[in-house]
């Protein structure tokens, strides 16, 4: 169950939005006093921290969000008030804030709204010095518009048995992606991955349907191929263009019949198998080129994944870099707390070639060396080279803002959710307004103009 802090002083309002919440499965504590509140995310996970910001009028937002931030680094922070310009909006947002309700309240929108925010990992479940390990999930379920269409797909597919090709750049989580399609009718069923990149040339057609005793010099025994492991259930064929042109007729039969031969068999064996391929290259192009197969590509390809690269979605960077501090935290038994701003500002412009393998390896090293925060000490040399080469044209703190005033009630709130959309979009095409208009599918004018109503490149130094 969610845990939400509510900080607020009205007693009435702590009572509805509590029993608003029940419906909901958050379970609920609320506070009246801001340092015993700092005290109580300090000593307890809370998914969530909701500040009703009448209660501390002597204290700026702003102020608020550094201290609980400080106090809980991963905490969400939102903010309910009786009204609110944009530019406090974009500061608090800026600061860390993930939301801004304004009144008139309702609090089941706002209790739907959270509950979608936090479905996914929260970053307070984060474990810190190795508890609960055996909780902790395999994967981030990552929120850009980007994953949420790969999640789509995925969904789309992975009750079915459609033979799958993935294609993205290596480390782009393609065969996080080939796992997560074995849900459903696949949960609990035999998943057998195999590297076709590692395959000896000579044994490749073995390790894929088996051999008998004698078959080669070498073959002391019989023995199973992934095919008849991965029976019943899925084989996982990786890097799959590196598969020779002999292994691939094999393949082929393997396919059409349903059956295949163990080398140095007659006898042939049923097999029911879901295929899912992976490549790093378009298998059109290695089909083009001559080096595989056109029949067998258009017999793999029922369904096509792409994986996005980590630089297409610098949305889901902060969510990763929580995620895999919570992992380190518990292989390592540490307590790190999170990125620094600087090094946050070089990740969020560097290109990351090695997609999401390489941040996971990068914030492994840094957890390893860091005692409480990663920062550029942190990093290997050659590392630090390639971070000294990046150019910021993102920047992660905005400074000065001065927007005009704009009364906000209730139902502009559709505004704020444009608002949010469009930093979001700007964030994940590292600010290329072309791009940005493009993904939000609407010309670059109306961005301008949006871009314009809400101040939003005022505050930021971008070319
Ligand atoms: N959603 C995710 N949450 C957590 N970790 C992930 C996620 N996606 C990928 N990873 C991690 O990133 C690393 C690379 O993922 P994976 O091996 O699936 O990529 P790949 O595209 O198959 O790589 P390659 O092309 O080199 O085979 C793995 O350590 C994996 O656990």
């Amino acid at each position: 169950m969610k845990r939400i802090l509510l900080l607020s002083d009205d007693i009435i309002l702590n009572r509805v939005f509590i029993s608003a919440a029940k419906s909901f499965e958050f379970q609920v504590q609320a506070g009246t006093d801001f340092n015993e509140s700092l005290e109580y995310i300090k000593k307890d996970f809370f998914d969530c921290i909701i500040v009703s910001i009448p209660l501390i009028t002597e204290k700026c937002p702003k102020k608020i969000i550094t201290d609980i931030l400080n106090t809980s680094p991963y905490i969400r922070v939102y903010f309910l008030t009786d009204q609110m310009d944009y530019s406090q909006v974009i500061t608090l947002t800026k600061a860390g804030a993930e939301y801004c309700y304004t009144k008139p309240f309702s609090f089941e929108e706002i209790l739907e709204h959270i509950q979608n925010a936090t479905k996914n990992i929260s970053v307070l479940q984060l474990p810190i010095q190795g508890n609960k390990t055996d909780d902790y999930p395999k994967y981030l379920n990552a929120t850009s518009r980007h994953a949420k269409e790969l999640y789509k797909q995925i969904d789309t597919v992975a009750d079915t048995n459609f033979k799958v090709i993935i294609h993205g750049e290596t480390g782009t989580g393609k065969e996080s992606v080939a796992r997560r399609l074995c849900s459903g009718i696949y949960k609990n069923k035999p998943f057998i991955s195999v590297d076709c990149g590692c395959l000896n040339k000579e044994l490749a057609a073995s390790e894929l349907f088996g051999h008998v005793k004698g078959s080669f010099s070498g073959a002391y025994a019989d023995k199973k191929g992934a095919f008849e492991e991965a029976n019943g259930g899925t084989i996982f064929l990786d890097e799959i263009a590196n598969l020779d042109y002999p292994v691939q007729i094999l393949l082929l039969r393997a396919i059409e019949e349903k059956k295949i031969k163990k080398v140095g068999s007659v006898q042939e064996i049923d097999i029911d198998v879901r295929i899912i391929v992976a490549s790093n290259e378009k298998l059109s192009d290695a089909v083009a080129e001559g080096r595989f197969r056109e029949d067998l590509y258009y017999r793999l390809n029922e369904f096509e994944i792409t994986t996005p690269p980590l630089r297409e979605r610098m949305d889901d960077l902060q969510d990763f870099i929580d995620f895999f501090i919570g992992e380190a935290n518990i292989d390592l038994n540490k307590s790190i707390n999170g990125v620094d701003k600087d090094l946050l500002e070089l990740f969020y412009n560097y290109d990351w070639p090695g997609n999401i393998r390489e941040l996971k390896n990068i914030i492994r090293r840094g957890c390893l060396m860091a005692t409480k925060m990663i920062d550029l000490s942190c990093m290997a040399d050659d590392f630090s080279k390639k971070l000294s080469e990046v150019k910021i044209c993102h920047p992660v703190m905005e400074k000065n803002v001065e927007i005009e005033r704009v009364h906000l009630d209730w139902k502009h709130k559709s505004m704020l959710s444009e608002y949010h959309e469009i930093l979001n979009v700007l964030k994940s095409v590292r600010y290329n307004k072309t791009k940005a208009a493009e993904v939000l599918n609407i010309n670059r004018k109306t961005l301008y103009n949006k871009l314009k109503m809400f101040s939003i490149f005022d505050h930021l130094t971008i070319a």
